[in-house]
């Protein structure tokens, strides 16, 4: 298992060794020590899974406090680009954005801290995108971000997503009033 680190702290790319034979392949999908050896803490109480076709774009969205969520995202089938926003007010990095691309080879996962805004766009149909929560759905609590706003610069791989009315209406960064 590889970590990689980026230049806005806490977030991490984790790339699982994945023993291909002839019948396919295996990994280990999540391992508690082997995570927090690489500062992937926290009490993972739910598991996510969607499913969304090429061209898909599902976000950008958090949880307020005290449902705050840190998650960690994989796709176990297809290929998504995978986008997260740093939302935190006093963050030197607040409104800046990493992008990975997540896939069903290499099965790389990404650690999403709290204080995060996130989202993906799904590049192939049948994605099946799976995350870890540290917190349970709040729906009171659901927050979110215009994933095209002109200020966060953000490429998504895609011009006219299939996207949900609920997220065509979300604020922009400048309306914003981050709760982290
Ligand atoms: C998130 C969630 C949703 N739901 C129900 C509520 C709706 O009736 C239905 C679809 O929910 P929504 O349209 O919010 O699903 P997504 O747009 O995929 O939302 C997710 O997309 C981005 C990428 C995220 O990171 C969040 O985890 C999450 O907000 O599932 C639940 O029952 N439990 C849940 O935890």
């Amino acid at each position: 298992m590889e970590f990689k680190y980026f230049d806005i702290p806490g977030v991490v790319e984790i790339l699982p060794r994945v023993f291909g034979d002839v019948r396919g392949a295996f990994f280990e999908s999540f391992s508690t020590q082997k995570m927090e050896a690489a500062g992937v803490i926290g009490n993972w109480v739910q598991d996510n899974q969607s499913r969304s076709d090429r061209g898909v774009v599902r976000g950008l969205h958090f949880q307020k406090p005290p449902y705050t969520q840190a998650k960690l995202v994989r796709v176990a089938a297809g290929r998504a680009l995978d986008v997260i926003v740093d939302i935190r007010r006093d963050s030197p990095t607040y409104g800046r954005h990493i992008s990975v691309v997540l896939d069903s080879e290499r099965f790389n996962m990404l650690y999403v801290p709290e204080g995060f805004a996130h989202g993906f766009t799904a590049l192939e149909d049948n994605t099946l995108f799976l995350y870890k929560c540290t917190n349970y759905y709040a729906p009171q609590a659901e927050g979110g971000l215009l994933w095209n706003d002109p200020a966060l610069a953000i490429d998504w791989g895609v011009q006219t997503p299939t996207i949900s009315a609920k997220d065509q209406i979300l604020p922009t960064l400048a309306e914003l009033e981050s709760p982290f």
